[in-house]
């Protein structure tokens, strides 16, 4: 038996919107999609529109992109849409598997789905956890994911909000980077449009040698070191007293504690 041959999107937003692009763009039959979502201009050419729930769909999974926030006004709205038959697939950061089944009883099976903006270039990790997909429909999960990058299962889900905080959020985290770069770079003298460029650049072309290369991010930093030259001196600064690991590490404590807290109140909300 096939499996999520037609998807709901409930909530086609920044993310649920760049994973309906990514999977047109890798080639995914539109007529599989349909989308769900009152405020949205228009669908992508092909891809169905609701502005309210449907009564005639022939979905078997859905997608939640709405916000976590939502989940106990709207989950009671869509209970129709999650019968039998039908896997809920969720991207609400913070709300885990038993608040999924609590919200969604009839579905067959719910999974957590965690991925970044980069899905809709085919480039996202996706981080998925799952409760009561069959072996074939979880390779079938897998497979549908992993169109929009690598997707994996995720076995211990008490870790996910931390995975979410470094995979999903992580976007986020980067571009700030560049933008403090370039910053740092004009207040010490370069015009900002060239600063803007050389950041820029040189993050895209440091991350794809980092992916290609054969030897780990920390090698290659001392290959950029030439010994007794300028990098060094920058790399002492960000490992003085480990100041960027540590920042980086109450980084994704604030926000992987934000997933908790999510979580609790959705649960309040209820
Ligand atoms: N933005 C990101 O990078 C990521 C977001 N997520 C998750 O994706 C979800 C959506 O986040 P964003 O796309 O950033 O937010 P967003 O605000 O851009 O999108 C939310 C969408 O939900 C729609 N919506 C609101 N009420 C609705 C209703 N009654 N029925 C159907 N649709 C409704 C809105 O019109 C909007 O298009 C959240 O649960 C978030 O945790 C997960 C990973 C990354
Ligand atoms: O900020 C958020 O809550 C979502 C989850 C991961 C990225 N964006």
């Amino acid at each position: 038996m096939a499996h999520f041959e037609k998807l709901l999107l409930i909530g086609c937003g920044n993310m649920g919107g760049a994973m309906l692009a990514g999977w047109l763009a890798a080639g995914e039959d539109p007529a599989r999609f349909e989308v769900l979502d009152p405020a949205l201009g228009a669908a992508p050419e092909g891809v169905k529109l609701h502005r309210e729930p449907p009564a005639d769909s022939d979905h078997d999974c859905v997608l939640l992109g709405f916000k976590p926030q939502q989940l106990g006004e709207l989950g009671p709205r869509f209970q129709d849409l999650t019968g039998p038959g039908v896997t809920v697939f969720s991207l609400l950061a913070g709300i885990d598997l038993a608040m999924l089944r609590a919200a969604f009883p009839g579905a067959d099976a719910h999974v957590r789905v965690m991925p970044n903006l980069a899905a809709r270039i085919g480039k996202s990790p996706i981080i998925m956890a799952q409760s009561g997909l069959e072996p074939a429909a979880s390779d079938a999960a897998l497979a549908l994911y992993d169109k929009l990058g690598t997707a994996l299962w995720l076995d211990d889900e008490s870790k996910f909000n931390l995975a979410t905080a470094l995979a999903g959020s992580g976007p986020g985290f980067v571009y700030r980077f560049i933008d403090a770069l370039a910053a740092a770079g004009h207040q010490l003298g370069l015009d900002q449009g060239l600063a803007d460029d050389l950041a820029m650049a040189m993050v895209e072309g440091a991350s794809a040698l980092a992916a290609a290369a054969d030897i780990s991010p920390g090698e290659l930093a001392d290959r950029v070191a030439s010994p007794g030259g300028m990098t060094r001196e920058g790399l002492n600064v960000l490992d003085a007293d480990n100041a960027l690991i540590n920042l980086l590490n109450e980084t994704l404590q604030a926000t992987a504690a934000k997933g908790d807290e999510l979580a609790a109140n959705a649960t309040a909300s209820r």
